[in-house]
């Protein structure tokens, strides 16, 4: 449990780590490439180790002794057999990417992970991965994990992606195509969710030379066979760790600069800056990185977080420390995260005294100025490093907030508490 201990101003400068998204792409082709990659500023955490781990089970390389520099010897698409199943705890993104990677293969491959990671659906995915002749169940039956694949190689050949609510199916598809034996062609089914990541696996690839052909709207790809080159690759920091320290400044009328997120990003999480500019906060790019400035009165906003899920519970502390309603539409697709997370903010929101409303789809916070109606409370983080962060955020200005589990945002950002206390003791 860690208390967290109210700020009279914020004046500081952060860095976060890099891109967890980013990281885990880049590791993917860089895997795949013919070839040595370094990547530079890569993200070191719970999740992208087990990506890690998982990659040297089928064969590959990889160095990560040095913290700011990885060397991923790549294995061109060469995948071998592992000797025992693949734990992925509860990282998503490296459940559904590597389910993919494991069907270039050829053998068995068990890909498992934590009790969560059993509820958090995969079977879009799978039919989708049948559809180019890949031998995968879902061992219980439920379409989650655990999964077994009997690899043969990819036939490639076109598909069809089920609508589903995850883009992760949809990245995975296209990270592994260029490798299939024929061109492979791929439709996808109804609304596509968290849109950005997708764009960022086009751009990881293109940047590890491949171009895919995309319809506007990705609801069809045709991806050319053919290898990614291995590189030296920049990761950008991590977007979704920075909204924390964004939100701090928001909700405190503070200062706070995040030096390594820059503007243009590869990640749609950046759209969120654009979202506090709309509350009332000033947001400016110098040499020393974005800052944003919280104002006197913050005020509440409709908004469509489809695209931006990961930064939704952020948005939703800082909602409640603004004059009026605000309105998060389109958020279903929280519900299947590391915990339900709509459920969750909701829930640990109304613990604070706030007014909150939680329906299929959307959440809707009818804030309050400075947050004057919040009191101190013990928050539940559900396992989830996304509670965890975004309810630390409400505690600088809220008494008696106590972070329980507060390990858990080890998944993406193991130093986050030093950094944010950092960040406040700079202040004063
Ligand atoms: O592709 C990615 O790197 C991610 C995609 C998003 O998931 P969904 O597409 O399932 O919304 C996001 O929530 C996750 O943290 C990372
Ligand atoms: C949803 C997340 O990750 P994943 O889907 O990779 O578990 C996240 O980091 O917020």
């Amino acid at each position: 449990m860690i208390t967290i201990t109210p700020v009279h101003t914020l004046n500081a400068v952060v860095t976060v780590p890099g891109s967890k998204s980013l990281t885990q792409r880049a590791l993917i082709a860089a895997a795949l490439a013919d070839g040595s990659s370094r990547l530079h500023g890569p993200l070191a955490s719970e999740d992208t180790s087990f990506t890690i781990q998982a990659l040297r089970a089928m064969g590959v390389s990889c160095d990560d002794s040095d913290p700011v520099c990885w060397q991923i010897h790549g294995n061109g698409g060469r995948i071998n057999e592992p000797d025992s199943a693949i734990f992925l705890g509860n990282n998503g993104t490296a459940t559904r990417f590597l389910t993919s990677v494991a069907a270039l293969g050829h053998g068995c491959f068990h890909i498992t992970g934590n009790e969560r990671m059993a509820q958090r659906p995969i079977l879009p995915l799978i039919e989708a991965l049948r559809g180019w002749q890949v031998d995968v169940v879902s061992d219980n039956g439920t379409g989650c994990p655990p999964l077994t694949i009997i690899g043969r190689g990819l036939a490639g050949g076109h598909t069809v992606l089920p609508e589903g609510e995850s883009s992760q199916y949809l990245s995975s598809l296209l990270l592994v195509a260029p490798y299939a034996a024929i061109p492979a062609t791929l439709e996808v089914r109804g609304e596509i969710f968290s849109k950005p990541y997708v764009a960022m696996t086009l751009a990881v690839m293109a940047d590890f030379g491949i171009r895919v052909e995309a319809a506007p709207g990705f609801n069809a790809f045709r991806i050319p066979q053919g290898r990614y080159q291995a590189r030296t690759y920049a990761i950008e920091g991590d977007a979704s760790g920075a909204s924390y320290f964004w939100a701090a400044a928001a909700i405190t009328g503070g200062r706070v600069t995040v030096a390594n997120v820059p503007i243009p990003s590869m990640q749609g999480d950046t759209k969120l800056l654009a979202y506090l500019a709309r509350m009332g906060c000033w947001i400016d790019q110098t040499d020393a990185g974005i800052t944003i400035t919280g104002p006197e009165v913050l005020e509440g906003i409709e908004v469509d977080m489809g695209d931006i899920p990961d930064v939704a519970p952020t948005l939703a502390v800082v909602a409640a420390f603004a004059q009026g309603t605000t309105i998060i539409h389109n958020i279903a697709h929280l519900r299947i995260k590391e915990c339900d997370r709509l459920s969750a903010v909701v829930t640990e929101l109304r613990k604070m005294g706030a007014e909150v409303e939680e329906e299929p789809a959307r959440m809707i916070i009818h804030g309050r100025q400075r947050g004057d109606n919040l009191h101190g409370a013990t928050i539940e983080t559900y396992d989830d490093h996304r509670i965890a962060m975004s309810f630390a955020v409400a505690g600088l200005r809220v008494p008696g907030v106590i972070i329980s589990n507060e390990q858990c945002v080890a998944k993406s950002f193991p130093d986050f508490w030093e950094r944010f206390s950092r960040m406040t003791t700079e202040s004063q």
